[in-house]
Parts: structure tokens; C-alpha cells; sequence
């Protein structure tokens, strides 16, 4: 049985965690930290540091603004956390980083399966195009997110750089009159709108063809899955910082 302390239990892919775990009798929440109180199956916290309960891991699915506390706590408390919010600070990076050497810390901006098999795709054939085609990522999300653009697409656009000979710099969106597009670099668009759980298109654009790779979450359920295996994964685990790389080896 995995005991499960779940922070930011009453957002969108809280919700969506709790669904996916009253269908699965080896996981159980024993607590719920969020930042607005409401009525749950389980005990509700403001702060980890409140928590009473023991627990095998901490699932979060919040905001920047909670993680670095959150970690903080999770390192006096000695517990292991899957992380899988995204838009986090330099500050909240490095904290990671650092707390990632007292426990286990397993980060992603994507938990499905899908995007990280598109991934290794991306690597595989970013060397053999890049001299000749340009490269933009498009990503479309729900009216609802705050961060753009997008941790996946981030995480892509890194992937490619990482495959890549010449590194790229990223273009966040583009307007004017005076610069065309220079070879050396990875646009990234944000579309936001409606419902959608995520879209992430990497096009590559050369002369007279081009190659587009798409991954579209069609639920949220993809993502609750991905981070209650992370969990499951975190067991026993060492301290460290792990990746989807990892869960998939
Ligand atoms: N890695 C992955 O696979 C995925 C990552 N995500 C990421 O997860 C995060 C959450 O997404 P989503 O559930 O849609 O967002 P929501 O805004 O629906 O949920 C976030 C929850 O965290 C709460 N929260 C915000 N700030 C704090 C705080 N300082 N302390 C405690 N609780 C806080 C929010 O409270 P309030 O409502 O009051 O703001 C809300 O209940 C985002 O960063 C998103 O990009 C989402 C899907 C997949
Ligand atoms: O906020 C979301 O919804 C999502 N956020 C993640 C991101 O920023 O990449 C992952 C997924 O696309 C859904």
C-alpha cells in the first residue's frame, strides 16, 4: 500500500489524483495539503508541516509559489516527493537540487508516457535535420493555466538542444516589423483556450517539406497516472533527483 500526502488536493490535477486512487485499492491519501480549506475523504492541511500523518510520499501538483517550502519540509520530515509542477523559479530549481541530496526527489514537467517517448524521438532525429530546418514548438492548453509556455515545452525544446551540435536560444513568442528568424534558435508559442489538457506540436520547417511531431493529451487521467507511478517508483528509493527517464529504463 502506498500512503500518499497529496499537495494542492483541491486543483485541477488534484482532483483528478484522487479519482484515479479510489479505483486502485494499493493507493490510499492520508492527508491533503491546500491553501483553501475544504471538505475531503481525508484530513486537510495548509502546510506539510502541519501534517500528523505518516506517509510513504508527497504527490504535488500546485504552484511555484509552494514548492520550495514544500521541499523544505519534505527534508525535515524525510519523506520523498514527486514533483510535477511546472513554471518554477531559478530559486525553486536550486532547491531541488539541493534537498534532492537528503531525499528522494523525482521531477517532470509531463508524467505521460506519450511525450516521453516523443522525446526520444526528438533525439533521435534532431541531428540529422537541424543544419537545414528550423524548429518551432506550438503547445495549447486550457483557459485556466497560469504558466506559458508550458513545462512540456521547455522540456522539449531542452531535449532538442541537448540532442543538438549547435545549441539553440528560445524565442518565447514573436512580434515586430524589423527581425527575421535566425537560424540558431526554437520558437515557442503558447495557445490558451477552453478545455484543453495540453497539445504539443515540434515542427520541423525546411526547404519545400516539413515534418511535424504532435502529442495530445486527450485527459488529465495520463498525468495522474504517470505521477502515482512515480510515486510507487520513489519507494525505497535512494536520495536523488530522478526523471521519467528513469521510471521508463
Ligand atoms: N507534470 C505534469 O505532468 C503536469 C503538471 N501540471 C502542473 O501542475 C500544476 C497544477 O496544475 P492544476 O492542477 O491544473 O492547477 P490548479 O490551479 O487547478 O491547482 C493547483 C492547486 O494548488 C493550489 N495552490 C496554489 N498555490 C498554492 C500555495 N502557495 N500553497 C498551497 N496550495 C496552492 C491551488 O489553490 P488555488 O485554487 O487557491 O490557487 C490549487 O488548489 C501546474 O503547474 C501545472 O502546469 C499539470 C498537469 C500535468
Ligand atoms: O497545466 C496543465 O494543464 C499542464 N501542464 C504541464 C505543462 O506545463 O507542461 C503538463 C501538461 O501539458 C498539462
Amino acid at each position: 500500500m502506498l500512503h500518499i500526502i497529496l499537495n494542492g488536493c483541491f486543483g485541477r490535477m488534484g482532483q483528478e489524483i484522487q479519482e484515479e486512487i479510489n479505483q486502485n485499492k494499493e493507493l490510499t491519501i492520508v492527508a491533503g495539503i491546500d491553501r483553501t480549506q475544504q471538505e475531503a475523504d481525508f484530513p486537510v492541511y495548509q502546510t506539510l508541516a502541519d501534517v500528523t500523518e505518516a506517509a510513504d510520499v508527497v504527490i504535488d501538483f500546485s504552484h511555484d509559489n509552494s514548492v520550495a517550502t514544500l521541499v523544505d519540509q519534505c527534508v525535515q520530515k524525510k519523506l520523498a516527493i514527486v514533483i510535477a509542477t511546472t513554471g518554477l523559479s531559478e530559486n525553486t530549481k536550486q532547491q531541488i537540487d539541493k534537498a534532492s541530496q537528503m531525499v528522494p526527489i523525482f521531477y517532470s514537467a509531463n508524467m505521460s508516457l506519450g511525450v516521453n517517448v516523443l522525446i526520444e524521438a526528438l533525439q533521435k532525429i534532431t541531428p540529422a535535420l537541424e543544419e537545414d530546418f528550423d524548429i518551432e514548438i506550438v503547445e495549447k492548453h486550457h483557459n485556466q493555466k497560469k504558466d506559458a509556455p508550458s513545462g512540456t515545452a521547455l522540456l522539449l525544446a531542452d531535449s532538442i538542444n541537448a540532442a543538438a551540435e549547435e545549441k539553440k536560444d528560445y524565442i518565447l513568442g514573436r512580434s515586430g516589423q524589423e527581425n527575421a528568424r535566425s537560424k540558431n534558435e526554437i520558437g515557442i508559442h503558447a495557445v490558451r483556450g477552453g478545455t484543453i489538457p495540453g497539445e504539443h506540436a515540434v515542427l520541423y520547417a525546411g526547404k519545400d517539406e516539413m515534418i511535424e511531431l504532435k502529442h495530445t493529451a486527450l485527459s488529465r487521467r495520463i498525468f495522474a497516472n504517470g505521477a502515482l507511478k512515480a510515486g510507487e517508483f520513489l519507494k525505497d528509493k535512494k536520495p536523488g533527483l530522478y526523471s521519467m527517464s528513469d521510471l521508463l529504463k
